[in-house]
């Protein structure tokens, strides 16, 4: 079996060692945090170093868990950089369709479904209990935060990041770097990369 370095011991990485844990692949996990050396523990797991010891482990599986989608990337691209392994992280209570790709680095987390003939990107969050239903494409560093549903054939751009409990129905792109609110209803195409949020969404006026 082989050894996984989480990156970040924050909420975001408790959850995502828990599901590595649920997947049994892993003979040890372990975190690299800069709280270390002041916090050496998370869980039942070890933090055995800063985020700049990645090189002295490049051997080992790795897992970017780290909510901000800028961060995330940052880190991807540095052990991208490394020629390190990074994986994903896919409960076993998820389904997922046989039809469907996930990219390295994204984590598919308790509950979620994504159905026939989507496509996931590279360092994503699909967070607890998320719908992504037929043919969507959601791009890298995307994070649908819990209970987020797509309909159909949704397209979500890189880094968007969907807030908790929003809805996005059928058909619709949602562009890069936006930021939806929490339970927010998404009924038409976004493109600017702005803050929306409500039901239906607006413009936050602080993005003016
Ligand atoms: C496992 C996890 O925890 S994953 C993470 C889950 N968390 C989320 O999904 C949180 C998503 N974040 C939000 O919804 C935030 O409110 C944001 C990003 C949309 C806006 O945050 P901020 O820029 O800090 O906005 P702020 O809190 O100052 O609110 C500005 C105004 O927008 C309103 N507003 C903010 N969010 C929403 C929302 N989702 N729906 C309706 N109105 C909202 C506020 O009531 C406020 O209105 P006012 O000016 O009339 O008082």
């Amino acid at each position: 079996m082989e050894e996984l370095i989480i990156i970040g011991s924050g909420g975001h990485g408790k959850v995502c060692a828990e599901i590595a844990e649920s997947m049994n692949k892993w003979k040890t996990i372990r975190f690299l945090d800069d709280s270390f050396p002041g916090a050496r523990k998370c869980l039942d797991f070890d933090i055995i170093g800063k985020t700049c010891d990645i090189d002295k482990y490049s051997s080992h599986d790795f897992f970017v868990a780290i909510g901000d989608n800028d961060i995330r990337e940052k880190f991807f691209e540095e052990l991208t950089l490394l020629k390190c392994n990074i994986v994903s992280l896919v409960h076993p209570t998820s389904y997922i369709s046989k039809y469907c790709s996930i990219g390295n680095g994204t984590s598919i987390h308790q509950n979620v479904v994504i159905n026939t003939d989507s496509t996931i990107g590279k360092g994503c969050i699909i967070n607890t209990g998320t719908i992504v239903e037929h043919e969507n494409v959601i791009s890298d560093f995307v994070h649908l935060s819990p209970n987020v549903s797509l309909g159909g054939r949704v397209s979500v751009g890189r880094k968007t990041w969907i807030g908790i409990g929003s809805t996005v129905i059928n058909d619709i792109q949602v562009g890069e770097k936006i930021i939806v609110g929490a339970m927010s209803l998404v009924l038409n195409n976004i493109s600017d990369a702005n803050v929306y949020y409500g039901v239906p969404v607006v413009r936050s006026k602080e993005s003016f």
